[in-house]
């Protein structure tokens, strides 16, 4: 198990990771995301070795690295993958997945896993970003690293390529049977491809938990509004459990069952996402006005301010075309309990 405790990582006086707690599980994928400058390369580099920390301890099997007795990376065993590839551009497909091998047996593994067989005598210059990433996938796990770092492995990808690419990766990884941590800018990324994600804001892990959790009980506004979409609307909840059995929140849109957090009670704000709501151009009374929309082919993007001054955005089927400027019904129609914060 890759374990990180009470990680610190200063540059001079600056603390740009805070007390960082981890544990990977021996297959599990975790994505690392947050805002640009928050630390997530730092943590990779960390975790490989390549730069000192200050404060905590990483441990993996048989070594553990401290401050005072630093494991050089060499006997970390790890793996990298890059945003860049980083394939030598005069050694063949084969001869960059068998770089320092001796055992080739593995190496042909992963070069057939990952579709490559037919480009092993290529140059990587004649390769496609996709296939260039994959080869570097392959070179990666074919020396058996005991954990695998990738930073935004897929950024200089086109979306098509990425869509195919990461569920490829996150494949091979699973085969692997390795730990990973994966640093990614896209939220979408780190809500599918990951066993866990953990949002970073300012060196400091907000939260770490299931991509389902992450995204419907938010450990924070940041990290609501960091993993898709959120609107904060205002509402009001009684916690009481006689009086309210039904964990019911109550608001000028509808009522629907909250999940509260940080033990929010009267008035509150709940967490609204595009999809939780409807939006209905020719309703008899309308309760807001559409101040812009996004069309994104399957379906569009609203921005609606309620009468009652609250700011909402509203996904909905493309076929539903309103303008900017006029008027709407705004409802709630979600089931699942919504996230409830406290004002
Ligand atoms: N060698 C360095 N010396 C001093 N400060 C550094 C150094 N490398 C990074 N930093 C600073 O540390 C902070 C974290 O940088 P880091 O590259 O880890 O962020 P990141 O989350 O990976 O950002 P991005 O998403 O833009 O890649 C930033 O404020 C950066 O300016």
């Amino acid at each position: 198990m890759l374990r990180v405790s009470d990680l610190s990582v200063n540059y001079g006086d600056t603390r740009v990771v805070d007390k960082l707690n981890l544990a990977l599980g021996q297959d599990e994928i975790l994505m690392l995301v947050g805002p640009t400058g928050c630390g997530k390369t730092t943590i990779l580099q960390a975790l490989a070795g390549l730069i000192p920390i200050s404060e905590g301890e990483i441990s993996l099997g048989n070594w553990a690295s401290t401050p005072k007795k630093p494991i050089p990376p060499e006997k970390r065993n790890v793996g990298m993958v890059f945003q860049d590839f980083a394939l030598f551009p005069h050694l063949t497909v084969q001869q960059n997945v068998c770089f320092r091998l001796k055992d080739t047996q593995l190496a042909d593994h992963w070069l057939s896993l990952l579709g490559l067989e037919n480009f092993r005598d290529a140059k990587p210059a004649r390769l496609s970003g996709g296939q260039k990433q994959r080869v570097a996938l392959a070179r990666t796990l074919a020396h058996e690293p005991a954990f695998v770092l990738l930073d935004e492995p897929l950024s200089n990808l086109d979306a098509a390529l990425k869509d195919s690419l990461r569920w490829e990766i996150r494949d091979a990884l699973k085969k692997a049977d390795v730990p990973a941590i994966w640093v990614t800018h896209d939220q979408e990324e780190a809500l599918s491809v990951g066993d866990r994600v953990g949002i970073l804001n300012k060196g400091v892990l907000e939260q770490l938990d299931t991509p389902e959790a992450c995204y419907s009980t938010p450990a924070s506004r940041f990290v609501a509004r960091f993993m898709g979409e959120a609107s904060f609307l205002q509402a009001s909840y009684d916690n009481n459990s006689a009086s309210n059995p039904n964990n019911t929140v109550i608001t000028d849109i509808g009522n629907v069952p909250g999940t509260p957090l940080h033990h929010a009670h009267g008035d509150v704000d709940l967490l609204v996402r595009p999809d939780d709501l409807s939006l209905n151009g020719a309703h008899p009374s309308p309760n807001g006005t559409v101040e812009w929309v996004r069309y994104e082919g399957e379906s569009r993007l609203y921005a609606v301010t309620l009468d009652n001054g609250s700011h909402l955005k509203v996904r909905v089927s493309h076929e539903n075309a309103i303008k900017p400027g006029e008027r709407a019904h705004v409802q709630l129609v979600t089931t699942h309990p919504l996230a409830v914060f406290p004002k």
